[in-house]
Formats: C-alpha cells, sequence, structure tokens
C-alpha cells in the first residue's frame, strides 16, 4: 500500500516537472528565536530592507531585513563581490538571499546575523522616488495614510497587523474553546438591526441605468412608427405563408417563408421591449425608486450587525458568534468611529442578562491574557512608542473582575461629579457620551466597567424589557482609553411584550416588526397599496412628527413586508431566552496599543470621504 502511495506520489511530482521547484525559505522569527543554536546553518531568507549602509570602503554591506514575522531585523551582511551593494541597500529594496546564520563578533547588540552567500532575487527600489524614508525620519501615522499600499512596511503597521492577527486568533479559540460555532452571517442584508438609518445601499440601479442610457445614445428606443413599420411586415409574411400554403407550394418553400416570419415577428417583440427602455432610475407611477427592478428586487444594504441572523443560529445550536465587517453609514469624522469595521458578536440562548455579562468578562480577559502570552515583542513596541501604561493595562483587565453598575447608579456618580465639568449635560434618560463613559472607567473605578438597565428609549427595539417597564436589560462594557467596547444585551424573547414595545416606542426607533402588523391591518382593511395608503396610516395612526426614514423608506418604496417576519417566528415557535454583544474589533485593538486613532488600526480604513484602494 505504502509502495503504491510512493508510486502515485512519484507519478504527479513528474506532472509538473516543469514548474520552478518550490522556495524553503526560513523566517526572521524563527532564526531569532533559535538565537545561537542554529549558528553554522545555511538558509534562505526573504524580506525588505528597513536600513542599508555600505561599509569598509564599499567592500561590504549591513542590511536591516525584515520579513513581517517579528518586529526585529534580521541583519544580514553581503559582500561587494556577492552583488552590487548599491542595488540592495535603498530602504523598500526587498530581497531572497541565501547564507549562513552566524554568531556577531563579541560586544554587538545582535544576537545572530547572515552571511550572504548568494542573493537569489531583488526587488529593486529607487530610492529618491520611495514615498517611506529610512526608519529614522518617521512620517506621521496621519501621513502613512497617505500611502496605505505601503504604510504595512513600517514597524508600527507591522506590529498592529500582529497584534490583531492574534486577537483574531483568541477570539476563535475562546469561543471554540467554549463550545461555541462559527456562524457566517450575511453582508449584504435586508434587515436595519440598530435602526438607526445608517446602512449603506447594495444597488445596481445605477450601474443599469448608465448602461441603458449609453445604449439608448448610441440606438435610441424605437418610435412608434417604426414598431407599427414592423408589425405591418410580420402581416405581410404572415400573408406570404398563408398564401404558399393556399398554392400548395414546395414544403421547403413554405417553411423558408414560415423562417421569415418569424424572423420578422421577433423583430417586433424587440423593438417592444426596447421601446421599454427609458433613461434614469426606474420609477413607480407615485415617482418613488422602483426597487423590484434592482438586483435583489428589493432594497438592500451592508450589514450594520449580523446580530438579527446569528439569532436565528443561536435558536437552534445554542452557542454561536459571528465575526465579520460591518457598516455604518455615519458622518462621524472621530478617532473612535469607521465606516467599515470588525464586529464580534457571539449569541447564547438560555442566558440572561447575567450570562451575557461573565461571557463578555471572560472573553475580554482571555483576549488581554492573550496578548500578554502571545505578542510580548509587539507589546513592548507600543509601550516604548505609543502608550506607556499598554502592558500594564492588559495585565490589569486580564486580572480584575470588571465593576458592574446599573445606568441608574452610574447616572447618579456621574452627577455627583464636582472636579470636572462635562460638555454634555448628565440626567437620567441620556444616552451616555464618551466623556462620561471614560470618566466612569478611567477616573472613577479605573478598571473595566460594565453598565447595565439602560433606559428602553435609548436603545434598540429588540432588548428585553425590565419589569420596571422604563429599562432594558442592555448592557455596555466600558473600558479605559477607548469608553465603550462592548454592547449587547438580553433579547426581548417574548412575542407580545416584542410587538408592544415597537408598537409604543417612537418610531424614530425604527419598529420594523409593527410595520408588518400595520401592512396586515391596512390589507384587512382592504387597503392594498402601502405606499398610498402611508398618509393614511401618519395621520390616523401617529402626528406626522413620528415619520421616520426607515418607515418612509420601507413604505415608499412599496417592499414586501413579509420577509420580517422571520425575526417574529424566532418568538412564534420554540422562543428561548437569549443573549449576546457586539465588541467593536478596532476598538479592541485600540485599548490593547494605546494607538490613538481607530483609522490606524485597520489595514484599510474607510471613513467619510476615503475608501483608497
Ligand atoms: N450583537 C450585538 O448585540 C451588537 C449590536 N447589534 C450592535 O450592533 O451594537
Amino acid at each position: 500500500m505504502a509502495a503504491h502511495a510512493a508510486a502515485v506520489a512519484m507519478a504527479a511530482a513528474s506532472l509538473c516537472d516543469d514548474l520552478e521547484p518550490a522556495t524553503v525559505r526560513t523566517r526572521i522569527r524563527d532564526i531569532l528565536a533559535a538565537g545561537s543554536a542554529r549558528a553554522g546553518e545555511s538558509v534562505v531568507v526573504g524580506g525588505w530592507v528597513r536600513t542599508g549602509r555600505e561599509q569598509g570602503k564599499g567592500t561590504f554591506a549591513f542590511l536591516e531585513l525584515n520579513d513581517g514575522s517579528c518586529a526585529t531585523t534580521l541583519q544580514v551582511i553581503v559582500d561587494a563581490t556577492v552583488h552590487p551593494l548599491a542595488r540592495l541597500i535603498a530602504t523598500g529594496t526587498s530581497m531572497l538571499v541565501e547564507g549562513t546564520i552566524k554568531e556577531p563578533p563579541e560586544g554587538t547588540k545582535q544576537n545572530v546575523e547572515l552571511k550572504v552567500s548568494r542573493v537569489l532575487e531583488v526587488g529593486e527600489v529607487d530610492a529618491a522616488a520611495y514615498p517611506l524614508p529610512k526608519s529614522k525620519v518617521k512620517l506621521t501615522l496621519e501621513k502613512l495614510r497617505d500611502v496605505v499600499h505601503l504604510r504595512s512596511r513600517t514597524n508600527t503597521i507591522g506590529a498592529v497587523a500582529r497584534i490583531r492577527h492574534q486577537l483574531a486568533c483568541a477570539t476563535h479559540r475562546f469561543f471554540d474553546e467554549d463550545g461555541f460555532l462559527y456562524v457566517h452571517t450575511p453582508i449584504i442584508t435586508t434587515s436595519d438591526c440598530e435602526g438607526a438609518g445608517e446602512m449603506f445601499q447594495v444597488t445596481t440601479l445605477f450601474s443599469q441605468a448608465e448602461k441603458t442610457e449609453k445604449e439608448l445614445k448610441e440606438h435610441p428606443a424605437p418610435s412608434d412608427s417604426e414598431i407599427e413599420a414592423a408589425k405591418v411586415l410580420v402581416k405581410e409574411k404572415g400573408d406570404a405563408v398563408a398564401q404558399l400554403k393556399a398554392a400548395k407550394a414546395s414544403k421547403q418553400e413554405i417553411s423558408a417563408a414560415v423562417d421569415v416570419l418569424n424572423r420578422a415577428k421577433e423583430n417586433v417583440s424587440k423593438l417592444e421591449e426596447r421601446s421599454k427602455l427609458k433613461p434614469g432610475i426606474p420609477r413607480r407611477d407615485d415617482g418613488s425608486i422602483a426597487f423590484e427592478n434592482d438586483f435583489f428586487k428589493r432594497q438592500a444594504f451592508l450589514t450594520v450587525s449580523g446580530q438579527l441572523q446569528v439569532e436565528t443560529y443561536a435558536c437552534a445550536l445554542s452557542s454561536v458568534y459571528t465575526f465579520g465587517p460591518t457598516f455604518r453609514a455615519e458622518n462621524s469624522h472621530t478617532s473612535r468611529h469607521l465606516a467599515e469595521f470588525w464586529m464580534v458578536e457571539p449569541e447564547i440562548a438560555f442566558a440572561n442578562l447575567q450570562d451575557d455579562m461573565n461571557c463578555a468578562e471572560k472573553y475580554v480577559q482571555y483576549l488581554c491574557k492573550w496578548l500578554l502570552d502571545h505578542c510580548r515583542e509587539d507589546m513592548e513596541f507600543m509601550v516604548k512608542n505609543y502608550d506607556k501604561s499598554a502592558i500594564e493595562r492588559l495585565e490589569l483587565v486580564s486580572s480584575t473582575p470588571f465593576v458592574r453598575i446599573s445606568y441608574t447608579k452610574a447616572v447618579e456618580l456621574l452627577k455627583n461629579v464636582t472636579g470636572k465639568k462635562f460638555d454634555n449635560k448628565v440626567e437620567w434618560g441620556i444616552d451616555l457620551a464618551s466623556e462620561h463613559e471614560r470618566y466612569l472607567t478611567e477616573e472613577i473605578f479605573k478598571k473595566p466597567v460594565i453598565v447595565y438597565n439602560y433606559p428602553k428609549g435609548i436603545k434598540a427595539f429588540y432588548m428585553k424589557l425590565n419589569d420596571d417597564d422604563k429599562t432594558v436589560a442592555a448592557m455596555d462594557v466600558l473600558v479605559p482609553k477607548v469608553g465603550e467596547l462592548i454592547g449587547g444585551s438580553q433579547r426581548e424573547e417574548r412575542l407580545d411584550v416584542l410587538k408592544q414595545r415597537c408598537v409604543v416606542l417612537n418610531l424614530k426607533m425604527k419598529t420594523f416588526v409593527y410595520f408588518i402588523d400595520l401592512s396586515i391591518q391596512l390589507k384587512l382593511v382592504g387597503v392594498n397599496n402601502i405606499a398610498t395608503s402611508r398618509t393614511l396610516y401618519i395621520s390616523s395612526v401617529y402626528s406626522v412628527d413620528h415619520t421616520n426614514d426607515l418607515l418612509d423608506r420601507i413604505l415608499d418604496a412599496g417592499l414586501p413586508l413579509e420577509p420580517y417576519e422571520w425575526y417574529l417566528d424566532l418568538r412564534r415557535f420554540g422562543s428561548v431566552k437569549h443573549s449576546g454583544f457586539g465588541l467593536g474589533f478596532e476598538r479592541m485593538i485600540l485599548f490593547a496599543t494605546g494607538m490613538e486613532n481607530i483609522r490606524d488600526v485597520i489595514p484599510f480604513p474607510r471613513y467619510p470621504g476615503r475608501a483608497d484602494l
């Protein structure tokens, strides 16, 4: 059997013997980690020159090579006899070299270095044109955002990328160890989870319209008289066939005439089809956009959260999470907001708010501990260059229980603050501003704080209403440096309460579930055209002030509302208490690294006015 497998492998290998042999490259991290234990070994190393300088009157060069596997560079020595040195020393030059690992001379700070015997490949750089200067002359992080395609070659972005990767690994590890399943929720969605009306639309209507307009310019739509003429031709060709049949003409003659007739008929259909083409975005009779002509035959958006969809899996597989990009079309220019960011969203069946908080606390602590264990070098880089207390913070958070305080008590504490004047007034009912959140965690408690039971008026419709009828079972985890890191809640699992809550909520809270009932009611009273019944609805049920974008969008678009029924079905059939939260992944990186701007902890930041690459 083994001999057979070997023969198959050999035959398979010989099938691709025209390919260049695979590259066996040793990572710089592994060389540095082994230190002098690997001295004398011959290896192939690849990387980009961070700094290079000729020495010994141009007889050799020292190159600091980095391959991204770790923060530290490997010192590489190349003799002028091996390769022209001027072509190797520019910052940014890439190379694949073969050489021997050597212990450096006594008294130097390197642990090992590489003496190059052969330069296998080089990607040269014109130093005068290269946008990233030598590492001593640093570009600001802000300037680096203008060269987002090259900034990954800097120490900072490299360190952040490794930390980000480790946090992603830790996330999957944590949930897997705890029996959670990773569920891929859709990026394109037709539900607005947060109801904040901050969704990016997904549509092909514009490109379709452009195409049609171009088409119409080149080949204008047929006029009525052209269509009429084509119809006359069909009549003539039909008559011709009839005549041939009457004259008992040969089969061939008749079938040739039938072909001509069919072509004339096809031509009429084509012309009629084309005559319907109109420039611009398709609209209905009432002027609203005809989304039924769009790609999905309805309005679709980029998701703001995977929560609603992941709830469907939680209500079947009990412990699940989703981790993916989310999008918010918020015109926010702060250092804490992105239009595209990643969220980790666990959702747990048979879990109440306490269980939710326990999970959140355990998860954040796990992430902190993981970084301490797996990212020491990069964290030390952060401490040296960005935030002296970054490691201390991780140590503190990973080992200290989080404070848990109700919103009501938190507001009382903030109201009694005397030493500081807040820009935003504190009173029961407000959504805590970032300054309040940070004051709680940084000044009052000096550790992570979980605020729970928020006023129902400021939270989303899906959160469980508490018995006091004033608050919902929501919780936010606040951490030093960042403020809100996590937002979550116990979900409203009672069908009647969920419906009720949607109805009594100010419509600004986007109570789409209620709209379904509305549509059913309107149908019952014989109103079928939802778009035209909107005014009737608004004036009869609510004052006009209560209109909102979503209502406008859904009703104006005449969308089929039934698809939203699925969320209620989870409550109709085998409803179960369940809870979940969302952790802003980039906020976690800000918290861990101490970096100031969220645009520097995501590889390709998207924010108002910018979507490079
Ligand atoms: N899964 C969650 O609870 C997160 C929440 N949907 C949010 O986007 O803030």
